[in-house]
C-alpha cells in the first residue's frame, strides 16, 4: 500500500471539536417523517404512543454537525458543490434516547486519493451525558476534483464498515417499493443537513445536477425502515451510495437474509439504476434484542 500522503497527516493533527447535540421528540418526529414514516406509524410519529421510538437509521443524525465539523479545504481545488455521499456505516451501541443531550466526537480516519477525486473517511463517536457509547458512524464523503494529491488508494479493513456485501444469486427474500415525495429533500433537511445541494437548483448546478438531489442519508433511512419493517432490530448498517436520487423519485429496497445479515440494494424504479450498494444491516440476536 502507499504511504500516506504528508497533506493527510497534516489534516490529521487539526484539533476537532467535541460537540453537542440537543433534541427532544418533536425532532425525532421530524426525521421519522423525513424518512417517510406516516400518521398511520404512531409508534414513529406520536410521542404518546407506547412504542414511540427513533428510527434506528436516526442514529446518522447527533453526529452529523460533528462529522461535517472536519476541515476539507486543505483538498487541492477542494469545492463544496463537488462533494457528493460515498458510504455510511451506522453501529448502534445501546437503546436510542428519544429525547436528551449527545456529544460527538470526530476524527479524521483516511483520505484516499482515487486520481480524479477524493475519498475522505471520518469516525465518529457519541456519547450520553454518563460517557456510555451510543452511535458509532463511519462517513465516506467522494470529493470530485480534489485526488490527484498522491495518496494512498486503498482504505483500511473495516469489517462491517467495508464489507463487500455481495448480492446472493437468487430472487430476493423481500422486496418494499416507497415514493418519494418531490419536498422530501426539503423536508428531510430540517433534521440537520442543510446542505444547499439539496434544495438550491444554481448549486446543485454547479455540482453538476440539472436539479437538487436527494440526501443520500434520507434514501439510507427509507431501505433501513424497509429492513426494519420486514426482519426487525438491527445493530448496524452500511451503504454505498452508488448512484443519485431526485426526490419524487420510486426507491424500491431488494433484501435477502443471510444468516444474521440482511443484504439490500436499492434502486429508482424510474430509471431502473441502483443507487444503494454493497449494503447490509446486522440483525440484532434475541438475547440483544431483548435489551434494546
Ligand atoms: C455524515 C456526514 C458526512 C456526510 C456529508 C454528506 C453531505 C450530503 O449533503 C451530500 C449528499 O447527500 S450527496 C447525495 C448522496 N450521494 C450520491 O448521490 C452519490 C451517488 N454516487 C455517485 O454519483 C457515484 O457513485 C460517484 C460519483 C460517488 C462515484 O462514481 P465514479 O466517479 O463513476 O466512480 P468510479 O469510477 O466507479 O470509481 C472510482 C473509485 O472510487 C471508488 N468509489 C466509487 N464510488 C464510491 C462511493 N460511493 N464511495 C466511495 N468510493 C467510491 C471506487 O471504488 C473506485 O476506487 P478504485 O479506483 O480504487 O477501485
Amino acid at each position: 500500500m502507499a504511504q500516506e500522503s504528508p497533506l493527510v497527516t497534516e489534516a490529521k493533527k487539526i484539533p476537532i471539536e467535541a460537540l453537542k447535540y440537543t433534541y427532544t421528540e418533536r425532532d425525532v418526529i421530524l426525521y421519522n417523517l423525513g424518512i417517510g414514516a406516516t400518521e398511520k406509524d404512531l409508534q414513529w410519529t406520536y410521542e404518546g404512543d407506547d412504542e414511540f421510538s427513533a428510527l434506528p437509521t436516526f442514529g446518522v443524525i447527533p453526529q452529523f454537525p460533528a462529522s461535517g465539523s472536519i476541515p476539507l479545504d486543505w483538498l487541492p481545488d477542494f469545492n463544496p458543490a463537488k462533494l457528493l455521499h460515498g458510504e455510511q456505516f451506522l453501529s448502534i451501541k445501546a437503546p436510542i434516547p428519544t429525547s436528551g443531550e449527545l456529544v460527538s466526537q470526530a476524527r479524521l480516519l483516511e483520505v484516499l486519493d482515487k486520481g480524479k477525486a477524493a475519498a475522505v473517511t471520518s469516525v465518529v463517536e457519541t456519547r450520553d451525558k454518563s460517557g456510555t457509547l451510543i452511535f458509532e458512524n463511519h462517513s465516506t464523503v467522494f470529493i470530485r476534483g480534489s485526488g490527484g494529491f498522491g495518496g494512498q488508494r486503498s482504505g483500511s479493513d473495516r469489517g462491517a464498515a467495508t464489507a463487500e456485501n455481495a448480492v446472493p444469486k437468487r430472487s430476493p427474500d423481500a422486496v418494499s417499493e416507497e415514493k418519494t415525495s418531490p419536498s422530501q429533500a426539503a423536508l428531510y433537511r430540517l433534521s440537520g443537513d442543510e446542505n444547499p445541494l439539496h434544495i438550491l437548483p444554481e448549486f446543485a448546478a454547479i455540482g453538476g445536477f440539472n436539479k437538487p438531489i436527494l440526501h443520500g442519508l434520507c434514501s439510507m433511512g427509507i431501505s433501513g425502515k424497509h429492513v426494519f419493517q420486514k426482519f426487525g432490530a438491527y445493530k448496524d448498517i452500511k451503504v454505498r451510495f452508488a448512484g443519485v436520487v431526485y426526490p419524487g423519485e420510486t426507491l424500491v429496497t431488494e433484501m435477502w437474509k443471510e444468516g444474521q445479515k440482511v443484504i439490500f440494494t436499492t434502486k429508482v424504479k424510474e430509471r431502473d439504476t441502483i443507487v444503494l450498494a454493497s449494503a447490509a444491516a446486522t440483525l440484532v440476536d434475541n438475547a440483544a434484542k431483548a435489551k434494546l
